[in-house]
């Protein structure tokens, strides 16, 4: 049975294949890395390989965001990493979701990477939606409709922050797949994050699983600070 700690996903947003393989020794109890940019740009995809190794669950998050040709062979070429999970924006429209989802499955079949969609980056607050990207929906019914375009486009689940997760889970359902970045312990720095959420409310809001990257890593105590995580979402 998965526990509370294989529901947390750290992140290994590092600059080096090296740092990344440091980080992941020294947590040996952390079974879901997330890959994001950073090191995929610098290092390639051999990390995966090292992961698998490790026999570790792996997030892709690659965040695609293109047209739908593009983002149908960026997934046709992510399919041959298997890895767990992948990510694509929402707003690539429906047209893009879907041919990603379909070239995903139609390469990988039933061992594909489920595509969820990031609904809106939790860096984002309420202001830079309507200011900045100009989209006069409130912030909640914006993140909302960005989901339900992923479910109607055939994706089994979407990125959220910790606020809109409880409303997303009623609406789309149980089998609905939530990852919710943005989540902060009462004792750690926010940063950039504008939607947070401690673990445990997240987890009781709905989320499925959490990425926790910063409190964890860079804690002088990594590893303590991932079973203080563990024990707060547990209590
Ligand atoms: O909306 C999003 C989508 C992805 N992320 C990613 O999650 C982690 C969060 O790291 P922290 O150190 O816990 O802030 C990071 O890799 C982001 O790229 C996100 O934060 N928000």
């Amino acid at each position: 049975m998965m526990s509370v700690c294989d529901r947390i996903i750290v992140p290994l947003d590092v600059p080096t294949q090296t740092d990344a393989l440091t980080l992941i020794d020294a947590l040996p109890e952390v079974s879901f890395w997330k890959v994001g940019l950073e090191l995929f740009v610098s290092s390639g995809p051999s990390i995966l390989s090292e992961l698998k190794t490790r026999q570790k669950r792996i997030f892709l998050d690659l965040k695609f965001h293109d047209i739908p040709n593009t983002v149908a062979g960026a997934c046709r070429s992510a399919a041959q990493y298997q890895v767990d999970l992948l990510t694509i924006h929402a707003t690539c429209g429906r047209r893009a979701l879907k041919d990603a989802h379909t070239a995903l499955v139609e390469t990988a079949g039933e061992q594909a990477p489920k595509l969820i969609a990031i609904t809106l980056l939790t860096s984002l607050n309420s202001r830079d939606l309507a200011f900045d990207l100009k989209i006069p929906v409130e912030l909640p019914e914006y993140a909302l409709q960005m989901a339900l375009l992923a479910k109607e486009s055939g994706l089994p689940g979407a990125v959220c922050s910790p606020h809109e997760a409880a409303q997303l889970r009623s609406v789309c359902g149980s089998e609905f797949l939530l990852v919710c970045p943005g989540v902060r312990p009462a004792w750690s720095e926010a940063g950039d994050q504008r939607r947070a959420m401690t673990p445990g409310e997240a987890i009781k809001a709905g989320a499925d699983y959490l990425v926790i990257g910063r409190p964890i890593t860079a804690s002088e105590d990594p590893g303590a600070a991932f079973q203080r995580i563990c024990e707060e979402i547990e209590g």
